[in-house]
């Protein structure tokens, strides 16, 4: 039986996937949560709960091949490819150097919908730098799937770019799940709403 987003989310956390403190993120920005979803490689049952709720996510959504967002989301593209038999894609981080020189691997062709499959949308540069070279490779994206976007501004950058975020979870969300499951302090809920509303990007006053 397919577990419940309210399972998931203590199953992450009890996993690890959750670090809370005042931590370095990308780019040398700071956090009061980091979530590293790299870690279900590690548990196969939560990986599969994880894609399996992506996957529902995908159906409403029109798509003829996967392409996750290197590295964290290759597995869980993977997991979903095999689940619902849907053609995957790998974007290379840089370009290979020698024999095929490809940016992309798989097989594909030009217009086909591609969705694109990610962990977490903090600003969308990660998940935007992918579909660029999508895009690039004539390919057509137009949505992703994410397992958490935390609600800093990203959903809207991409919005303008033409892509729609679908989440899993939001922070507000999976934080007032953590807090209702006892396994974060109010204070936790509190400094998480505050980094928020002061670190969004794509705006003019945003201390990140
Ligand atoms: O650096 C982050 O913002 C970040 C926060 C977090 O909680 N978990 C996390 O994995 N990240 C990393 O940040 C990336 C997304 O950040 P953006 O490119 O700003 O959307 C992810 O692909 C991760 O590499």
């Amino acid at each position: 039986m397919m577990s419940t987003l309210k399972d998931l989310a203590v199953r992450l956390f009890d996993a690890g996937a959750v670090q809370l403190g005042d931590i370095e993120a990308m780019d040398g920005r700071w956090t009061p949560v980091y979530f590293d979803f790299r870690i279900i490689v590690s548990h196969p049952e939560i990986m599969m709960a994880v894609a399996v709720h992506l996957q529902n996510l995908a159906t409403e959504i029109n798509h003829d091949i996967l392409c996750g967002v290197p590295y964290a989301a290759l597995p869980l593209a993977a997991v979903m490819s095999v689940n619902t038999s849907t053609p995957m894609i790998m974007k290379r981080k840089e370009t290979k150097q020698y024999a095929t020189k490809k940016i992309i691997e798989g097989v594909y062709t030009k217009n086909q919908n591609c969705l694109v499959v990610e962990d977490v949308v903090t600003s969308g540069g990660s998940l935007l730098e992918t579909v660029s070279t999508l895009r690039h490779e004539s390919l057509t994206v137009t949505h992703a799937v994410v397992v958490l976007d935390r609600e800093q501004g990203g959903a809207s950058v991409l919005k303008a770019n033409g892509v729609e975020l679908r989440p899993l979870f939001t922070l507000r969300n999976l934080t007032q799940i953590l807090r209702d499951v006892d396994r974060i302090s109010d204070e936790t809920v509190d400094v998480i709403a505050e980094h928020i509303k002061v670190c969004q990007f794509g705006k003019k006053d945003n201390f990140c």
